[in-house]
């Protein structure tokens, strides 16, 4: 009986202080004047849950049409207008859908504070290079950070494909595998990740934060930064290269264009083996507007809340005064703004990206894919790069073909181009073989 009368009392406390935080975060909060759904404003859950069901960026995008113009109104026939104003999608949380608000966001140093989205520790035991601020994360920034050649990467990945795809196997002593399952684990902890940085109650009250002391580059954090790199920088790369083959793919007059391209610039002698960036950029205009049209507009693989905190005294966003509170921008959302991506911000169209100067310097600005200001991807100038020589390689290699639903179930059909290229490059490898034996005894 005891037992029953104290459950009675425990849940009417836990109403009590539901229904007070309901009422205090529709009504009384600093936010509460900001349009937005009435349940976004109530509690952190519902983005918590959509983020779960996989409909996030989907939800924003539709969210920001019906309320981003400061009040509630129905969108027009498509495309809606994105609305200007920054709109409440959970109660401490405003979103700005305006790519020219991005600045205001993301540069200012004084709201380089991340926020409580990112303490999830699913990237690793805080602090690390998500979670810390200012100066030290400046310096992590510059230990983490350096050259790369991935040139031979591109040699490699093409040299693996051909060796799979023609009759040699993989090779488990190569490593052609997910090495302990990183990716996989990554991948499978995507869901949670996201609900438990959106629903601020978890975050707050459930979650025990595991903290590593010790110096910025001691030994053990060392580890833990290598992994994020492994974690945040493979997925997404791999994202932004299997999205351009998917649009490619789905469409076929696109793969011709790019394929002439890339032919035609292979009999003038104008790429080298493997294509290199610059002269992706320089030679291949349309496979470079295509990589920046699919892999990196229409899917950014990050479609993340990047929060914010406004620094002390609030920020302005646009034309609006935010409170110190949680802000963000999005890259699925502000890289569909039909201001800027009329009149078919959703469709792959490629060519809008070769109009003009103008029209394509405009629209880069509305990117947000690889995030921006001091926070920017560590790894972006290699990311870039490494994007623009690898498709090339493909398409100069390959004939492609497949089918696809979503990327995670792309199939890719590759059939061997040049047969010459092919027992040229094995007769290389096969020599290099027996060089390494010969040095080796
Ligand atoms: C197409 C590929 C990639 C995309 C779309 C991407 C996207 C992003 C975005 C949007 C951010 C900003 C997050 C924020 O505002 O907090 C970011 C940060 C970061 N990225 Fe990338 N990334 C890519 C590749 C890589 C690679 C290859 C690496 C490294 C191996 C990497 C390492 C990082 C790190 C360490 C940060 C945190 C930087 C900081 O907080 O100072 N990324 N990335």
């Amino acid at each position: 009986m005891m037992l029953v009368s104290l459950a009675i009392r425990a849940s009417l406390v836990v109403l009590s202080i539901t229904a007070f935080c309901l009422i205090y975060n529709t009504f009384f909060h600093p936010l509460a004047k900001f349009p937005g759904p009435w349940y976004a404003a109530a509690s952190s859950l519902p983005l918590a849950v959509i983020s779960l069901l996989k409909r996030e960026p989907q939800y924003l995008l539709r969210i920001t049409c019906k309320y981003g113009h400061g009040g509630n109104i129905a969108p027009p026939p498509p495309p809606p207008p994105l609305g200007d104003k920054p709109i409440r999608i959970a109660p401490t949380l405003l979103l700005s859908p305006k790519s020219a608000h991005i600045k205001d966001i993301y540069w200012d140093a004084n709201h380089n504070t991340e926020s409580g989205l990112y303490n999830t520790v699913m990237l690793g035991h805080p602090p690390n290079i998500f979670t810390i601020d200012g100066n030290e994360h400046r310096a992590l920034r510059k230990a983490l950070g350096g050259p790369h050649q991935k040139s031979d990467l591109i040699s490699l990945f093409i040299a693996k494909m051909t060796r799979l795809c023609f009759g040699e196997t993989w090779g488990f002593v190569e490593k052609l595998i997910d090495e302990r399952g990183i990716l996989r684990s990554f991948r499978d902890g995507l869901v949670l990740f996201g609900f438990v940085g959106r629903w601020r109650g978890f975050r707050e009250t459930l979650m025990v934060e595991a903290r590593v002391d010790g110096e910025p580059l001691s030994p053990i954090r060392r580890r833990a930064h290598v992994t994020i790199l492994v974690m945040v920088g493979a997925d997404t790369t791999g994202t932004a290269l299997s999205s351009t083959p998917n649009y490619m793919l789905t469409h076929p007059e696109c793969l011709k264009k790019a394929r002439a391209e890339v032919d035609e610039a292979d009999k003038r002698g104008l790429l080298s083996n493997p294509a290199q960036y610059e002269e992706t950029k320089a030679h291949l205009p349309y496979m470079a507007a295509s990589t920046k049209e699919g892999g990196l507009l229409l899917r950014p693989p990050a479609t993340n809340l990047f929060g914010r905190v406004a620094g002390k005294g609030g920020a302005k966003v646009g034309s609006v005064w935010v409170p110190e509170m949680e802000m963000t921008s999005n890259a699925y959302v502000v890289q569909r703004d039909p201001e800027l991506f009329a009149p078919d911000p959703e469709s792959f169209r490629p060519e809008r990206w070769l109009e003009s100067e103008e029209k394509s310097a405009r629209m880069e600005t509305a990117k947000l894919v690889f995030g921006v200001g001091p926070r920017v991807c560590l790894d972006k100038g290699t990311a870039v790069p490494e994007l623009y020589k690898l498709f090339p390689e493909i398409i100069r290699r390959y004939l492609v073909g497949g089918g696809v639903a979503y990327n995670k179930d792309l199939l890719v059909n590759l059939r061997l181009r040049d047969e010459e290229w092919y027992l040229e490059s094995l007769a290389f490898k096969q020599a290099l073989s027996s060089m390494s034996a010969v040095f080796a005894s």
